[in-house]
């Protein structure tokens, strides 16, 4: 393993659900790559198969129905789809840490926040009680949280979402992760609290030489704190480079009609029509059917070859992606977006 490797290699990656209405392939097939100390955010619509790859890194969703089909996810010179569930823990708890979307239910309601500390302190340290506690309040004030000491007795219902979300943040980074995988670790709370997370882990990132998977359907963000982008749809990766590439010179109609949405919305949606049924895809390129620009050649075979586009590791899967980047595939695009019916996603939780 030398230097230049890159901290996590995912190649030809397949997660399957095993379900009562058939077999969900949920992430089909992808390849992606995450130096040490970069940012790599994960995007597509709702469905699109962002978490299913987040968790088949480590393995955290339930086996079964899950089960890793196929492929290879090497961490650090490490194959871990060959690793044990202790393995996998153990590497959880040292090297690869998460923080999910919603932080009401990743804390236990019934212990304080110091306890909570301490016990991630303690999964990897033996540090005396004195020394645990130490270490909690350095950790709790690198993540901003004013008054560290007393908030050590805090339960988790006395603290703000944006409060609880910087709390596990602290936890994911006691063990000192290389790699953090943040899952849409924002987008329950308020537009200000969700800036000053995001500056939180840039900080964090420099100063602990992170490397960060990140997860978000919102491309602002994306722009704020990726390195490189992959942009998934229905289980593939459609198009993927560094984050300067992909919103310059997007290649796949996909990503350009995501950043069509862009503008005001500061989420995804409002591309006409719907994900492909999960159980059954399509053949050929799996949004020929909602693409403006599709032929008879994009809806057979196998998912279009990825092709290299000017650019470092800029790569696309599309037949027609040159002559794709014609604007008139944006407005094709938005013309028909705006006789679509009003996509409203609600739900959003604020802090
Ligand atoms: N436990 C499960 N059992 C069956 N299907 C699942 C399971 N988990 C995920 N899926 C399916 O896998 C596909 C990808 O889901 P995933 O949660 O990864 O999407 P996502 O891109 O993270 O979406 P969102 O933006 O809504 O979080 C979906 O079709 C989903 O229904
Ligand atoms: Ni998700």
């Amino acid at each position: 393993m030398s230097q230049t490797d890159p901290l996590l290699a995912v190649e030809s990656l397949q997660t399957a659900f095993h379900t009562d209405d058939g077999t969900v392939t949920a992430v089909d097939g992808i390849d992606f790559t995450v130096r040490r100390g970069e940012t790599v955010c994960l995007v597509g619509e709702s469905g699109s198969g962002k978490t299913v790859a987040c968790e088949s890194i480590t393995q955290l969703f339930k086996r079964p129905p899950g089960e890793i089909t196929g492929g290879s996810v090497v961490f650090d010179g490490i194959e871990l789809t060959d690793c044990t569930e202790d393995e996998l823990a153990d590497i959880r708890g040292e090297n690869i840490s998460h923080v999910f979307q919603n932080p009401q239910n990743a804390l236990n309601p019934v212990y304080t926040i110091g306890w909570q500390l301490r016990e991630a302190i303690d999964l990897h340290r033996d540090l005396s009680r004195t020394a645990a506690r130490a270490e909690a309040v350095d950790l709790l004030e690198r993540v901003g949280i004013p008054d560290a000491s007393e908030r050590l007795e805090a339960y988790p219902h006395e603290l703000s979402g944006g409060m609880k979300q910087r709390v596990l943040i602290a936890m994911a980074l006691a063990c000192e992760p290389d790699l953090l995988i943040a899952d849409e670790p924002t987008t329950a709370l308020d537009v200000t609290t969700q800036a000053q997370l995001l500056e939180l882990l840039r900080e964090l990132q420099t100063e602990f030489g992170l490397a960060m998977l990140f997860v978000t359907h919102d491309l602002g963000v994306v722009a704020e704190i990726a390195d490189r982008v992959v942009v998934l749809y229905a289980g593939k990766v459609m198009e993927r480079g560094t984050v300067y590439d992909v919103f310059d010179t997007p290649c796949h109609p996909y990503t350009r009609a995501l950043l069509e949405c862009l503008p005001g919305r500061g989420s995804l949606g409002g591309i006409p029509g719907s994900l492909p049924n999960p159980t059954a895809p399509p053949s050929g390129c799996r949004f020929h059917d909602r693409c403006p620009y599709a032929v008879d050649d994009c809806s057979t075979g196998d998912q279009p070859a990825f092709e290299s586009v000017v650019g470092e590791d800029h790569a696309v899967s599309c037949l027609h992606y040159q002559t794709a980047t014609k604007p008139t595939v944006l407005e094709t695009a938005s013309e028909s977006r705006s006789r679509a019916p009003e996509r409203t996603d609600g739900g959003d939780e604020r802090d």
